[in-house]
């Protein structure tokens, strides 16, 4: 695969055609697109009507990016994400600890509070690459690397969200059987077949993104690539796209059955149910609802944006939207370490109940020290 290039050419084998113009050779050439001398150039072939890619070569190297809105407006909501995000989850992560994993619902939730806490960490390395303030090799570390990981923890959440939907759909579905799924060591392989899965998945992104950095290449992670990188990273997004249909898909087939479920136990038992009962059904669709609202925009626009940046001829005007699209959607993704602890505060009987015990054993010793200390904040029961 070569693009067409008008350049001075620096190897006499590159050229097609070749005309001199003020005693410099300049030739029509024959450059795979990644060649290392079209980059330090990079600024000078702004202008795609000198290109003509006729293999579909990928002509985002020529377009600039646009980053006025993404350069303000998107470290500043990353930082708000990142501060909440923090404070959710070291709150979670303090009152985990002090839960044994004695139910799969449980391990998948430890899990994915891990997952959110690595993705939470990396983005102050977006926040300083996007502001600017970070200088350019960062942002080489962040394509190469941090980027990476924070991909790998939103797809591991993904599907941990889905096992967490698959697991409450057999217990509502079938409250006295027992699945192997739904044995605790199963679980636990089973979350750690998907961090392998994701790791080995997303290791040739890392490798493959060996190109020489310049201040001008880190702009896009897609022009660190060599060409099998390139289509790695393609094939991956693909990969995750499937991965998160197939997870959304098969939600809304559990919840669908659960409502059902839910609809003829309430019918049934109207007079017997009460009411916190009920709601313990109903409080699952707050899985899928968090699922959708977070991730399903994203992957609305990660489709074309992963075009642009691969094969596709794309129009440079609508390459800078695709990415302002790709930026605002990740963002509303990222969102998910926030929401995540909504799970378990609304559906984790024993998270509650470590949470409220510690603000009860936090009040006692405050009314110990100051015994005019009133309860004046009110705590609501809980439901698993
Ligand atoms: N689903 C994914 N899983 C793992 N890594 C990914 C995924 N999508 C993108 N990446 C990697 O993350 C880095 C940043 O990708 P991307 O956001 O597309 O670039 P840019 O910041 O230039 O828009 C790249 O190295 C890319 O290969």
């Amino acid at each position: 695969m070569h693009i067409q290039v008008l350049y001075l050419c620096k190897s006499a084998s590159h050229c097609k055609e070749h005309v001199i113009l003020n005693t410099e050779c300049y030739g029509l050439c024959f450059l795979s697109p990644f060649h290392p001398s079209l980059f330090p150039t990079m600024g000078d072939f702004e202008n795609e009507s000198i290109v003509s890619n006729s293999s579909g070569a990928p002509s985002s190297a020529l377009c600039h990016r646009d980053t006025t809105v993404t350069h303000l407006v998107f470290p500043a909501l990353y930082t708000l994400i990142f501060l909440l995000g923090l404070i959710l989850n070291s709150l979670a992560l303090g009152a985990f600890c002090h839960i044994p994993s004695t139910s799969t619902f449980i391990v998948y939730l430890k899990n994915i509070l891990v997952s959110d806490l690595i993705m939470t960490l990396m983005i102050p390395l977006k926040i300083l690459t996007d502001s600017g303030l970070g200088p350019w090799q960062l942002k080489a570390f962040v394509c190469r690397f941090s980027a990476v990981v924070f991909y790998d923890t939103m797809y591991i959440s993904i599907v941990l969200l889905g096992l967490i939907a698959f697991d409450r759909f057999l217990k509502i579905v079938r409250p006295f059987g027992k699945f192997w799924v739904q044995n605790l060591t199963s679980a636990k392989i089973l979350t750690g077949l998907v961090w392998l899965f994701f790791f080995v998945l997303s290791l040739p992104n890392m490798i493959f993104s060996n190109k020489k950095a310049t201040p001008q290449s880190v702009k896009k992670c897609a022009l660190l690539k060599n060409y099998f990188g390139l289509k790695w990273h393609e094939a991956v997004n693909y990969v995750c796209q499937f991965i998160f249909w197939t997870v959304l898909i098969l939600m809304l087939l559990f919840y669908i059955i659960i409502a059902k479920k839910v609809y003829e136990s309430y019918m049934k038992t109207q007079k017997k149910e009460n009411k916190s009962e009920r709601r313990i059904k109903g409080k699952v669709f707050i899985i899928f609802t968090v699922f959708f609202v977070c991730f399903a925009p994203f992957h609305f626009s990660r489709v074309p944006y992963t075009l642009s940046q691969t094969t596709t001829r794309i129009d440079c005007h609508l390459q800078n939207q695709l990415f302002v699209a790709k930026e605002s959607t990740l963002w509303l993704a990222a969102t998910n370490v926030c929401m995540d602890p909504l799970i378990y505060v609304c559906l984790c009987k024993p998270f509650v109940e470590k949470v409220l015990c510690r603000r009860v054993k936090t009040f006692q010793k405050t009314v110990h020290t100051n015994p005019k200390t009133e309860l004046d904040t009110q705590m609501s029961p809980t439901e698993s």
